[in-house]
């Protein structure tokens, strides 16, 4: 197995996702059981035998504490972390704050699910996947990969797109492969990189 360590984990549950409201760049704190997930996935990884040099988050809170309870978790508090906009979540544009039941209702389950998982359509003044890709991507290549490809142990803490937009990249998977791909909160998915940057071996902690 190579020592090419990169997770990447989505944040645990917030107070929008308990509430069903479109997120995007606003910046709700995680609900007691989003805390119970980032615990939980500390405890995972911990049992997985993995510890990190250096870790990356967005710059909004929920990522932010899903990262600090994973390294309480694994008594590894004292790591480097780096925050950067580039990983925040997909920008929901005009859908932030709405109930996504409510859109479901004003404008039909199909253009939901179109603004919600397709690659490259974007909600209403807001971001669409390859948006958050053409963000997202740049940086990972820049500041993440190198290292991993260095041999440091990276853990990655952020969102459901802009997590979504580096595994389609890594999974190497079509627009419609993505469309497909959901991430559950708080759960990691383990990667082993080859020397060239491709995945060697994904092992996904979904429940
Ligand atoms: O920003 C949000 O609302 C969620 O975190 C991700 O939402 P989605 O699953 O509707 O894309």
């Amino acid at each position: 197995m190579s020592d090419r360590l990169l997770v990447l984990v989505r944040h645990g549950q917030s107070e929008w996702n308990l509430k069903n409201l479109f997120t995007g760049w606003r910046d709700p704190d995680l609900t007691p059981r989003g805390v119970d997930e980032a615990r939980k996935a500390g405890k995972r990884l911990k049992a997985e035998g993995l510890s990190f040099d250096v870790c990356f988050t967005s710059d909004l809170k929920r990522a932010q504490d899903t990262l600090d309870l994973i390294l309480e978790e694994m008594g590894e508090d004292n790591l480097p972390v780096i925050c950067d906009q580039a990983l925040n979540e997909r920008d929901y544009g005009d859908l932030s704050g709405l109930n996504k039941d409510d859109a479901r209702a004003k404008w039909g389950e199909e253009q939901v699910h179109i603004w919600r998982r397709s690659y490259d359509v974007p909600p209403p003044g807001g971001e669409s996947l390859k948006d958050t890709v053409a963000r997202a991507l740049p940086y990972y290549v820049k500041e993440i990969l190198p290292r991993v490809l260095r041999g440091e142990r990276v853990l990655v803490a952020a969102h459901g797109n802009s997590l979504r937009a580096l595994i389609m990249v890594l999974e190497k998977l079509t627009p419609d492969g993505i469309m497909k791909r959901e991430l559950n909160t708080g759960a990691p998915v383990i990667y082993r990189l080859n020397a060239d940057s491709t995945v060697e071996s994904v092992l996904d902690l979904a429940d």
